[in-house]
Order: structure tokens, then C-alpha cells, then sequence
């Protein structure tokens, strides 16, 4: 077959007509604009050039063959790329004009989480920053998870010999130096160009656990292979463990293959997010692909047109745009039944926001729930994971020491870990602080933000008067604010429930 010039390329850079080169290949995606889920004026920013870059971010490299039968026009000649389209008019901003040009800060100067994420802003392409830090609506849920940490206190205790800590934990029976993990992000080829791997990078030379979403950029089985390649570097000795975080799609069989390629890859249990029967609206995502779409003329098309994605069967974008086929609303707890015949590792319900739901969790065998508002990204102005945590202690005890419980949101200090385990939480997830120490530093940037959670962790241990996570109490901490405002059946007009 004759190459393809890439002058010719060139020519196709609108939405009439759209090529993009792929590695070495011409496609014409033309009539898949429309159907892309992540949208058609990405696409278009690229159309008449090479889009290998920008698309390796998003998507492994098989994702091609998911393009509509006779997509692939043919090799592009290899002395032409030169003619095809720049489009450096349209390429990212930085996240912050502040800090172009900033040299990004060493490593050693971050002490807290809080520092990844200026040392992330510097150098984080605008698109990506965004992605990671949006939140629901105003914000308010994102907000109420960082600041009810906060409104709790220590009761610490003085003159204990606490000259050694131990910081040990487990989850379903794999030990860990720390009683946190890393939480499950999506898309981390936008933040780091070693995406998932690199974190897996970090994680295992640590010994820190990772849960590994669904909207991954790499494949399943290539973050679990990132993982035995770095066990074997530092020859098996690092407990870090991977378990999967799952994404129900709508079509069941390509639930289960999911689930069978998860467990033959050895992930240790299925994280089932069960907050995400939609996507919540992230405000600033929208505003974002309004931008995208004005600056390759799409304003004129009406947004359902090109935001509803087609009869697509990929995974799932979680960057504000709902994937259609990708994200389960008809999902119920009947569904657990089917799941458990297909999976029989550990399961854990991640999105558990209330007394009624942790209760039912229990009675349908679940292992483990996960109290979460999805880091303030789904429901505008639900309960943080801490009020959450204090409504199961008070209205279903029962359920801890029966089921391994777990929180995330919003935490940002290791003596917000403590507050945690205080209240009865098997570990925590972090989130977004991982995530920016990824964008700034790599796999060194995850090992750091470990590092800085360990050490305000046992020095809180110290201060508290403990020394073993074994010894954490409920009275060791006074959450009088947040009870009184939790919610209360006898300040419901139906109370039958309970
Ligand atoms: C050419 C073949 C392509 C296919 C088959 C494809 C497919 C998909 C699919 C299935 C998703 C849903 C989420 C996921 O699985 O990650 C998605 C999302 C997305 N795609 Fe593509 N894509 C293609 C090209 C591109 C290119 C060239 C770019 C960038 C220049 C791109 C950027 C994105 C972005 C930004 C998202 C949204 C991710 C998020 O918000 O998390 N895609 N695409
Ligand atoms: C950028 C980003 C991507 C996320 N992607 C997923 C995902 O794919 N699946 C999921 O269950 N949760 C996802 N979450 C939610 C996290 O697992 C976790 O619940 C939340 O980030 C914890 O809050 P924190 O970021 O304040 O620590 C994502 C969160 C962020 C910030």
C-alpha cells in the first residue's frame, strides 16, 4: 500500500473530515467524533496531526482497534511528518500562569501533602490539574472532608514510655507498614507520563498497599506486571499488595470477563464503587470542555450531541463526562449475588455514605465497606466519610469487627490517619496527595508523600500516648462538633428504617 504524505494529513483537520496519526498509521476518525467519550474537541485539537503523545496519556495503545472498522488509512510516509499540522495555538496552558516558567520545588521541601500540590500546580498541564482537584457543584462536599478532620480533637495522654511505635496494619490478612493506602484515581497518564506503573513504582518500594481503578490508563494486567517487576527488584521483599477498584458496566458479560481478568492478574479483592451511578457534576470539567469545544469551532453543536457517547465498549472516563454503556444505573444489591458466584476474593462496597447501606453491606456478605463521597466528586454536599464513620459507630456498631471498614476523603496528615483508626477504621485511602506527588516527582514523589504521612503519624502516636495502632481508642479523641451535628433518626420524620 502507497505511504500516505503527510501534507495530505494536513488537510484533514476539521470535523468534516478528520485524520490523525497514531505511532505510524493514518486514521480517519471522522465519524467517530461523535462517539468518543472523552469527547469530540479533544480529537479535534488533534485533527492533521500526530496524536501519539496526547493519546498515549489517555489510553493504552490497543484502544485503536476499538476505532469503527476501516478507521486505518494506511503508513504515513516517514519523511513527511514534518508537514503535518502543529497545533501549538491550542496546546495546554499550565495549570497556574503564576508559575510558569517556576522551577519546580525540591523534593525535600515537601514536608506536608499539602506542598505536592503546589510542587503538582508548577507543572501539571492545565487540563490535568484540573481533572484531579475538581470537585461536585460549589465544592462543598471536597471542602467538608478536609475541614471536619479538623473539628475533631485529641484527648492525648502524657509520661507513657512511647519510645517505639508500630505503625502495622492489615487488610484482608496482607500487612502493611501503614494503615493507609493508596486510593484509586483514574486517567493517571494525564498526571505522570509513567502513569499507573510508576505510582505501582512508588507504592512498592515503600511497601504501601494500592488500590487500582477501573479508568486506569494501562492495562489491568500491565499495572499488575509493573508490580511483580518491581517485587522482584527489590527481591520480593516489599508486602505491598494491589486490589482492584470496579466499575460496573452495564453488560454484564463484560462485567465478568472484567472481573476474570482481575482475578487471574492476582489483585487481592474487588473494591466495588457503588457512588458512581452516574457521574456528579464537576463544575469545572464542564467549564473546561466548553473552552476545548470554542476553540475547534464546536460551539454551534449542541452539547448532548457530541457529549453522549455512542455504543462504545471501553472502560470508563472519569473526567467529568459521563461514558455511556460504562457506568451501571441500574445497579442493585441483588446484583451481589451473581457478583460473589463470579468473584470469591474479599469485597469491599467503596461509597458508603450511611447507617442503612453499611447494615445492608453486612446482611449481603460483603467483606469490607468504604465510607466515601468519592473525594467531593459525585453527590453535592453529601456526608464526609468522618460523619459517616461516627453515624455507623452510634447506629450499627455490629458491623465493626464483622466487616473491615475503611474511609477516605479529604485526609491530608497522618494524625488524621489516627483520628481514623481512633473511631474504629480498619486504614484510610489517600487520594489527591498522592496523585500530585506523582505529577511532581514521579514514583519519588510517592515514596516522599508516604514518608511525610509515616512520620506526622507516629509522631501523633507519640503525643497521643500510644504506641501500637492496637491501642487506639474512641476516647481518645473528642468528636462532641460533629456529633451533634450527625444526623439522628429521632430528627427524621420516617424512622421506621432503622
Ligand atoms: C483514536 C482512538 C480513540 C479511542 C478508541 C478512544 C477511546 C476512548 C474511550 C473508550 C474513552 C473513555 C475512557 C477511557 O477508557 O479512558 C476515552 C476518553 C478519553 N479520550 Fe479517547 N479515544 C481515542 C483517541 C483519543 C485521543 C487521540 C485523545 C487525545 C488526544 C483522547 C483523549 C481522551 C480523553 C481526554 C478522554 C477522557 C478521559 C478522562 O476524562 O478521564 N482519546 N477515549
Ligand atoms: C483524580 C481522581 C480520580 C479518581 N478516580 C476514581 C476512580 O476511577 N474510581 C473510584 O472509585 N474513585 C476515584 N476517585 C476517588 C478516590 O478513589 C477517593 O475516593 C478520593 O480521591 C479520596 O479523597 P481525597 O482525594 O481527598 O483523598 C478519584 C479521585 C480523584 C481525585
Amino acid at each position: 500500500m502507497a505511504l500516505i504524505d503527510g501534507a495530505e494529513v494536513a488537510k484533514h483537520n476539521n470535523k468534516k473530515s478528520c485524520w490523525i496519526v497514531l505511532q505510524d498509521r493514518v486514521y480517519d476518525i471522522t465519524s467517530f467524533l461523535s462517539k468518543h467519550p472523552g469527547g469530540a474537541a479533544i480529537l479535534l485539537k488533534q485533527s492533521g496531526s500526530d496524536a501519539t503523545t496526547e493519546f498515549k496519556k489517555y489510553h493504552p495503545l490497543d484502544y485503536v482497534n476499538d476505532l469503527p472498522p476501516r478507521s486505518c488509512l494506511g503508513a504515513i510516509d516517514p519523511n513527511t511528518f514534518g508537514s503535518l499540522t502543529r497545533r501549538k495555538d491550542l496546546e495546554d496552558r499550565p495549570s497556574s500562569e503564576a508559575n510558569t516558567g517556576q522551577k519546580i520545588p525540591h523534593i525535600s521541601l515537601c514536608v506536608s501533602c499539602l506542598d505536592f500540590e503546589k510542587a503538582a500546580k508548577a507543572v501539571m498541564p492545565r487540563k490535568s490539574y484540573i481533572y484531579a482537584s475538581t470537585s461536585a457543584n460549589t465544592g462543598a462536599s471536597l471542602k467538608g472532608n478536609i475541614e471536619d478532620w479538623e473539628r475533631i480533637n485529641f484527648r492525648p495522654r502524657v509520661m507513657r514510655n512511647v519510645g517505639d511505635v508500630n505503625t502495622q496494619r492489615s487488610i484482608f490478612g496482607h500487612n502493611s507498614p501503614y494503615p493507609f493506602y493508596i486510593s484509586p484515581m483514574g486517567t493517571l497518564g494525564a498526571i505522570h507520563p509513567g502513569a499507573e506503573p510508576e505510582m505501582v513504582k512508588g507504592a512498592v518500594r515503600k511497601g504501601i498497599h494500592m488500590v487500582v481503578s477501573t479508568a486506569s490508563t494501562k492495562t489491568t494486567e500491565q499495572i499488575m506486571r509493573s508490580m511483580v517487576e518491581e517485587q522482584k527488584r527489590m527481591n520480593y521483599a516489599s508486602p505491598t499488595r494491589l486490589f482492584f477498584q470496579f466499575y460496573m458496566p452495564v453488560n454484564r458479560e463484560r462485567a465478568v470477563e472484567l472481573m476474570h481478568m482481575v482475578k487471574k492478574a492476582g489483585y487481592k479483592g474487588l473494591w466495588i464503587t457503588v457512588d458512581t451511578p452516574v457521574l456528579g457534576k464537576r463544575e469545572s470539567d464542564r467549564v473546561l470542555q466548553a473552552e476545548e469545544a470554542l476553540s475547534v469551532g464546536l460551539e454551534k453543536q449542541s452539547t448532548s450531541e457530541w457529549e453522549v457517547g455512542g455504543e462504545n465498549a471501553f472502560a470508563p472516563a472519569m473526567g467529568g463526562r459521563v461514558v455511556s454503556g460504562q457506568l451501571s444505573p441500574h445497579t442493585t444489591w441483588g446484583d451481589l449475588k451473581w457478583i460473589r458466584r463470579e468473584w470469591d476474593g474479599p469485597i469491599v462496597l467503596k461509597g458508603i455514605q450511611c447507617t442503612e447501606d453499611a447494615k445492608l453491606a453486612l446482611e449481603h456478605g460483603c467483606q469490607g465497606i468504604l465510607l466515601s463521597n468519592h473525594g467531593g466528586r459525585q453527590l453535592h454536599t453529601a456526608p464526609s466519610s468522618l460523619m459517616t464513620l461516627l453515624e455507623i459507630r452510634t447506629y450499627c456498631p455490629e458491623v465493626f469487627g464483622k466487616l473491615e471498614i475503611f474511609v477516605d476523603g479529604g485526609l491530608r496528615d497522618g494524625s488524621d490517619v489516627l483520628k481514623a483508626l481512633c473511631l474504629g477504621a480498619t486504614a484510610v485511602g489517600v487520594g489527591r496527595p498522592y496523585l500530585y506527588a506523582l505529577a511532581a516527582y514521579g514514583s519519588q514523589g510517592v515514596e516522599r508523600c508516604t514518608h511525610v504521612l509515616y512520620e506526622e503519624l507516629t509522631t501523633a502516636m507519640r503525643l497521643l500516648g500510644i504506641t501500637s495502632l492496637n491501642q487506639a481508642r474512641p476516647e481518645m479523641v473528642n468528636a462532641s462538633r460533629l456529633l451533634n451535628e450527625m444526623w439522628r433518626p429521632e430528627n427524621t420524620a420516617a424512622r421506621s428504617h432503622l
